[in-house]
């Protein structure tokens, strides 16, 4: 396989376009990040990382020498590959709003040249999306020639908070497009399908880990192939969900039979954890997504809409729960343990923690949160709610009725349960991530499960 560094363009440098920069700069390629917003290309001209992804910034600093990072759009002239990985929110009806990257390509459009320049769409964008582009560059383009410029889809795999693990050693890489481009990604992602480039300090080579395979396939089959995947694993947590509901009324443990079922290969233990459900910036925007492609087609997808209700049931629980052990929340004092939408990032995007904190202050409730490291974002972000900061995890409980877990925090699991319960007016826990390994001196509701063990033993 070719070894030369290419010269990469990434236009948009949030979670994805950052991954994507520290992966491809650590297989020795020079990659210049492009970004519309001014406040974050400054930050990163200062090695400053806008975001908090745990290794990211390690790898970053470590390959200065590869990357550059600019507004000027004019970059893309020196690019063989060019990555577009903006935002794809969704819109009010559920359909992926498309106007990041139209202006995305409207932007790279006239810097491209007459040799061969591979767009490579890495935002997750509904079925056609690669076609639409191509139509883009033909209008956009001046120089745009079906012979020399091609796009591809290359979906995007990473979890938040694993993002360097999950990039440097992927399962699969999935190229969609025309043979010619398919030839030049894998060229581009030579040393990662090899592995022969050197680990990293910040993501260690795993210890059992293959090469990941190659997917080779259409433009379309690509872009499915990426909603297909949140989809199936959404509908994977609504499954473990669903059954954990039952378990509750039969008096079975989900964690002794998602380990049960999960024990048969087909099935897997990943992605079975029951809880507070899924949040984040993909999984609820991409089962609508696919809701809404079918929706277009007059084809109904009533596996997905279950997932979505089976979520949104969820968060409703921790307030029935509540509601049934303190009757009303009016003047109740409420602490909120972990805000991002999982552990190991700040990302607040459809966080859980959002849906309880606003309805608990909507029934009344005096709400203090806390989070390791998405406080400071929420409350930019969140300042339109009524809730307090807390100054530390243990003030959460302080003189509070109820104490919700909202996201599984590694730190959380250290804190002295029975000294901060002894600090709460009601000792009520709901346990909603299944945190807690053993009981305390309190009430403590779990997710789908009792808990069992001897009361004030280590956790
Ligand atoms: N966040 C994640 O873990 C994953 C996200 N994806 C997909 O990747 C895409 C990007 O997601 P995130 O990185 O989370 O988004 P993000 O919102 O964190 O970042 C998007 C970036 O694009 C920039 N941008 C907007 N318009 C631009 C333009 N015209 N030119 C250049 N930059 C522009 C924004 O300023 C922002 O920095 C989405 O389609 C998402 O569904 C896929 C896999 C994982
Ligand atoms: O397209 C995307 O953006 C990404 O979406 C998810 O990644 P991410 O949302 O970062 O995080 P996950 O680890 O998948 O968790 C998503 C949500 O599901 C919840 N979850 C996950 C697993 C589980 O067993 N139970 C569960 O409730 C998490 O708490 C979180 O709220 C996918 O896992 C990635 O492969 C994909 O690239």
């Amino acid at each position: 396989m070719s070894r030369r560094p290419h010269q990469i363009a990434i236009l948009g440098t949030g979670y994805v376009g950052l991954g994507t920069a520290a992966l491809l700069a650590h297989l020795g390629h020079h990659v210049t990040g492009i970004d519309v917003d001014v406040c974050k290309i400054e930050q990163l001209q200062r090695a400053e990382i806008p975001i908090y992804e745990p290794g990211l910034e390690k790898l970053l600093l470590s390959n200065t020498s590869q990357l550059t990072w600019t507004t000027d759009f004019s970059a893309v002239q020196q690019a063989d590959t060019i990555f577009i990985c903006v935002g794809t929110p969704p819109s009010a009806d559920g359909t992926p709003d498309l106007q990041f990257l139209q202006t995305a390509v409207a932007s790279l459009a006239p810097y491209l040249g007459r040799k061969q320049q591979i767009i490579v769409n890495k935002s997750t964008v509904p079925i056609g999306t690669g076609d639409l582009v191509v139509r883009l560059l033909e209008d956009l383009a001046p120089e745009f020639d079906a012979s020399v410029h091609y796009v591809v889809s290359n979906p995007e795999f990473l979890r938040e908070g694993s993002a360097l693990e999950d990039s440097l050693y992927p399962d699969r890489i999935v190229l969609g497009g025309l043979d010619t481009a398919l030839d030049h990604m894998i060229s581009v992602y030579a040393p990662l399908i090899e592995q022969s480039f050197t680990p990293p300090a910040s993501a260690p080579r795993p210890e059992r880990y293959t090469r990941p395979a190659v997917v080779r396939t259409t433009l379309q089959s690509a872009e499915m192939i990426k909603y297909a995947a949140n989809a199936f694993l959404a509908l994977k947590v609504s499954f473990a969900n669903e059954i954990a509901g039952l378990c509750e009324h039969v008096g079975a443990d989900i964690e002794e039979v998602t380990t049960g079922i999960g024990l048969d290969s087909r099935i897997g233990h990943r992605f079975l954890q029951a809880g507070l459900g899924w949040g984040g910036s993909c999984f609820g925007k991409d089962t609508q997504g696919l809701i809404s492609a079918g929706r277009e087609h007059a084809y109904a997808m009533p596996i997905l809409q279950a997932a979505i209700d089976v979520n949104a049931r969820q968060r409703q629980m921790v307030i029935n729960k509540l509601l049934r052990h303190l009757r009303t929340m009016k003047g109740k004092r409420i602490g909120v343990l972990g805000m991002a939408f999982k552990p190991n990032t700040d990302d607040l995007r459809d966080a859980p923690a959002y849906t309880l904190i606003q309805r608990l202050a909507e029934l009344g409730a005096v709400v203090t949160a806390h989070d390791p490291v998405a406080m400071a974002r929420a409350e930019r972000e969140w300042s339109h709610l009524k809730y307090s900061s807390a100054v530390n995890a243990a003030q959460v409980f302080q003189r509070a009725d109820a104490v919700i877990i909202a996201t599984e925090w590694d730190e959380y699991r250290q804190l002295d349960w029975e000294a901060l319960v002894a600090t709460m007016r009601r000792p009520l826990i709901i346990d909603s991530r299944n945190l807690l390994r053993h009981p305390l001196t309190a009430q403590v509701e779990q997710v789908g499960r009792e808990l069992k063990g001897t009361i004030g033993a280590a956790l």
